[in-house]
């Protein structure tokens, strides 16, 4: 069944249309990346898409139920969020902001229906952080608290994981590793994401499908291959990249020219 399904969804504060007449369809286990340009309305759409808000026109719908029919607690069992900087709360170290991935699986009792402490264990290894795992979140580097809200997202068990910019402070080392764990747990688990990316080229290289949206609206949706093009890029964008074929995997990236190339 399409897990996340929107359509011809808009979103307008007073009289502002942010969104307008946006149609998608994801699938399970498939990696939709959202670009476009500053203020396009990409994390507006990722607030439409998680059902954090409703959209003012439209429809979305979420395994085919409209996303404000879930409540609140079964969404959480269902969806997760990684932000740019989610900045895991001050004084807790990496375990337990870890372990409140598990809240919302847990009864009015605080007992979990799963193993949580295997499962905070097996990320906690499987991340890297078993050094850390004691340490106050407050004190880690950028790099670092990515991979404790990354961890944390992962204990909720998600089936549908949208990411918000998940790159945006890691160095480039981080990024391809964030990215990396994100797709191996997208395979492992036939995990669905939909994520906001900034950097085409990480977009093109882990997603499937891209869209991109300009001034609130979809101008095109398709694989890498159909979307990262030169004449679209700089008609989106207002500037004009060369687009030429990663040497290893074939996905189209970009290279910036300073000045639209002219000397
Ligand atoms: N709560 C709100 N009230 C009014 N306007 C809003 C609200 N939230 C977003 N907007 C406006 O909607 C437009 C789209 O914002 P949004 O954050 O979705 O864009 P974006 O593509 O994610 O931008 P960026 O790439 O800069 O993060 C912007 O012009 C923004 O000012």
């Amino acid at each position: 069944m399409t897990i996340v399904q929107a359509d011809k969804a808009g979103k307008a504060y007073k009289d502002r249309h942010v969104l307008q007449q946006v149609s998608l369809a994801v699938e399970p286990g498939e990696c939709l990346g959202i670009i476009g340009p500053n203020g396009s309305g990409k994390s507006t759409l990722l607030k439409l898409l998680s059902g954090i808000e409703a959209p003012t026109s439209g429809s979305v719908l979420l395994e085919g139920r409209s996303a404000h029919a879930y409540p609140r607690k079964r969404l959480a069992q269902w969806a997760a969020v990684l932000q740019q900087d989610a900045l895991p709360p001050l004084g807790f170290t990496v375990r337990e902001v870890i372990g409140m991935g598990r809240y919302p699986f847990q009864n009015w009792l605080g007992t979990d229906s799963a193993d949580a402490e295997r499962l905070v264990d097996r990320i906690i290894e499987r991340l890297q952080l078993v050094k850390l795992q004691h340490r106050q979140v407050d004190g880690l580097s950028g790099g670092e608290r990515q991979r404790v809200a990354l961890g944390k997202v992962m204990a909720q068990q998600p089936r549908l994981l949208l990411l918000d910019e998940p790159t945006t402070f890691l160095d480039i080392g981080y990024q391809i590793q964030m990215m990396d764990w994100i797709r191996s747990w997208q395979k492992e688990s036939g995990l669905t994401v939909i994520a906001v990316l900034h950097d085409l080229n990480l977009a093109a290289q882990y997603c499937g499908r891209l869209l991109i949206l300009q001034e609130g609206r979809v101008v095109a949706a398709g694989t890498p291959e159909e979307v990262i093009a030169p004449g679209l890029l700089e008609r989106v964008y207002g500037t004009q990249p060369i687009v030429m074929r990663h040497p290893v995997s074939g996905v189209p990236q970009i290279l910036l020219q300073p000045d639209g190339g002219q000397e």
